[in-house]
């Protein structure tokens, strides 16, 4: 019995599963596992040779064994270094306390090895793989397809949309080899994105035309790809509705980007669409002429990219708007990307700013400062003439009796010899001099790098000038005028008080006159 086993050309072995060890094994076996006899292949350690997992699995086949079952499993051993692919039938041989497993081994030939390990590569792709019949009915699927996609046993109930059914059955029709495309399909876990590569083939079981789909999930890639889209949309919306004009520029000053606002302060016909891709730089010199300075329109830009800063400044243009120009660098982490100018018009916000000023600063009546605005630049003339040790004047100058002038005329005639009177004194002093109106029919002038005597020279001149004066309906007035020269270290307010108390001295003397007298 034991010639006509060893005769056999199938490998047959007995293996001890619960002391890992071979009990018995043919003479094609011994071949096989590279043993020189019986004996060599019993005190072989097998334990170095068979992994846990293979080991844990031969374990679990022991029970099945018991119930009279065979299991088909595929090894490959190497005997001489040449890989041997086997199909092993294995099943149960009772010892006397328990059970071995006997080995039938039958060697696969390489053309069948090839598909049994590439049937391994599908049992374990994470690919999703089906076959279809040509009626769309599924044939076959890997497990990854199976643990992946719902029960449906039809092509059409994978999509979601039926519009990519469709267009799957228009490839289906049209013969054509393969078809790929992306679309959203039901899967176990929900509507997920997949990429579906079809490929038409044979069946090589029934000869007749199959389609191989196998799809990839890109449920991530498309999310992340409509967040950005979505994003980019809204972000255009933006910057479309914004009141400012924007103009995005990539980093090789290509507009990437822009608003109609931007066009219309530019006075650019074409739709902001039209301006995408355009050079900026030329674009700007384009633009320059509109400018009240063409030059610093320019060099702003180029002084921009290179500091790469958030920056601010205001332009002039020729037919008098303001704008406010900003540059905002924008980089992805250190990676700059391009930049965004933004303009506003501000022009009205100018004319607003410039009105509020004027009235914080200057008497409406008569156009002169007011008592605020000329007591700063007092102090700033003051200051001044301590650190050069330049003389200054002050003359405080009242209109006399100008009661009866408002008792006689009215009102209003007297507001316009008030601002007559101001505009007549206006016209005699010199453009650093600073008339300004201290309240009532009162004027206070002051005169930088002036001593007295220049002061007193132009009190009489002044003096002389308004009652020569020829006033609508009123007629004439006088005037009646204190000075004082600031003293060393004197304080502005001292040397206002002096002017004033000689105004006094000037109206109780008979008015019509300068104090101290020159
Ligand atoms: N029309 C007009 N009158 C003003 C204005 N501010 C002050 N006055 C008037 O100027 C007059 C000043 O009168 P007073 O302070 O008595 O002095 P005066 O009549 O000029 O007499 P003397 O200064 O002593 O020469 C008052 O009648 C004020 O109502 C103004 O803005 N418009």
């Amino acid at each position: 019995m034991a010639t006509l086993l060893d005769s056999l050309q199938t490998p047959l072995w007995i293996f001890d599963i619960e002391r890992v060890a071979m009990i018995w094994g043919n003479a094609a076996a011994l071949a096989l596992w590279e043993a020189e006899d019986l004996d060599a292949l019993r005190s072989r350690d097998f334990r170095a040779e068979i992994s846990g997992p293979v080991l844990t699995r031969l374990q679990d086949y022991l029970e099945r064994f018991g119930r009279g079952e065979a299991v088909v499993e595929t090894w490959t051993l190497y005997p001489q270094g040449r890989p041997t692919t086997l199909r092993c039938l294995c099943s149960g041989y009772p010892l006397e306390n328990g059970l071995a497993m006997l080995v039938e081994a039958q060697p696969v030939v390489e053309r069948d090895a090839e598909a049994l390990r590439a049937q391994e590569a599908l049992r374990h792709t994470p690919t999703l793989l089906s076959v279809f019949d040509a009626q769309g009915h599924l044939l076959s699927r890997n497990p990854a397809a199976r643990a992946t996609l719902s029960d449906g046993r039809h092509f059409g109930e994978y999509f979601v949309r039926s519009v990519d059914e469709e267009s799957v059955y228009q490839w289906v029709l049209g013969n054509h080899e393969s078809y790929s495309l992306e679309a959203p399909v039901t899967t176990r876990y929900g509507e997920r994105w997949h990429r579906l590569d079809l490929q038409r083939t044979t069946d090589p079981v029934t000869g007749e035309h199959v389609v191989l789909v196998s799809q990839t999930d890109i449920n991530a890639r498309v999310e992340n790809e409509l967040a950005l889209i979505n994003m980019r949309e809204r972000l255009s919306a933006l910057l479309r509705n914004l009141r400012g004009g924007i103009v995005v520029e990539d980093e090789n000053r290509r507009v990437v980007l822009a608003n109609q606002t931007f066009c219309n302060l530019f006075g650019i016909d074409a739709p902001p669409e039209a301006l995408e891709g355009a050079d900026c730089g030329e674009a700007a010199e384009h633009s320059k002429k509109l400018f009240a300075e063409p030059d610093a329109f320019i060099e702003g830009i180029d002084a921009a990219l290179k500091a790469r800063q958030t920056v601010t400044d205001e332009l002039e243009m020729v037919d008098g708007r303001a704008l406010e120009r900003t540059y905002v660098p924008v980089f992805h982490g250190e990676i700059y990307l391009g930049h965004l100018w933004q303009y506003w018009d501000i022009t009205q916000q100018k004319r607003n700013t410039e009105r509020l000023e004027h009235f914080a600063n200057h008497d409406a009546l008569t156009g002169l400062w007011n008592r605020r605005r000329f007591e700063q630049s007092l102090f700033e003339i003051h200051e001044e003439s301590v650190r050069y040790g330049q003389p200054y004047s002050l003359i405080m100058i009242d209109i006399d009796h100008f009661k009866l002038v408002n008792d006689r005329y009215g009102h209003d005639a007297g507001d316009i010899a008030l601002r007559l009177v101001a505009e007549e004194m206006v016209r005699r002093v010199r453009q650093v001099d600073r008339l300004a109106r201290w309240g009532g029919e009162e004027f206070v002038l002051l005169l930088p790098q002036t001593s007295l005597d220049g002061a007193l020279r132009l009190a009489n001149i002044l003096r002389t000038r308004v009652r020569n004066f020829s006033l609508p309906l009123v007629g004439g007035v006088t005037i009646s005028l204190g000075v004082a020269e600031a003293g060393n270290n004197e304080m502005p307010m001292a040397v206002l008080k002096r002017a004033d108390e000689k105004l006094l001295r000037a109206k109780a003397n008979g008015r019509d006159r300068v104090e101290p007298m020159g």
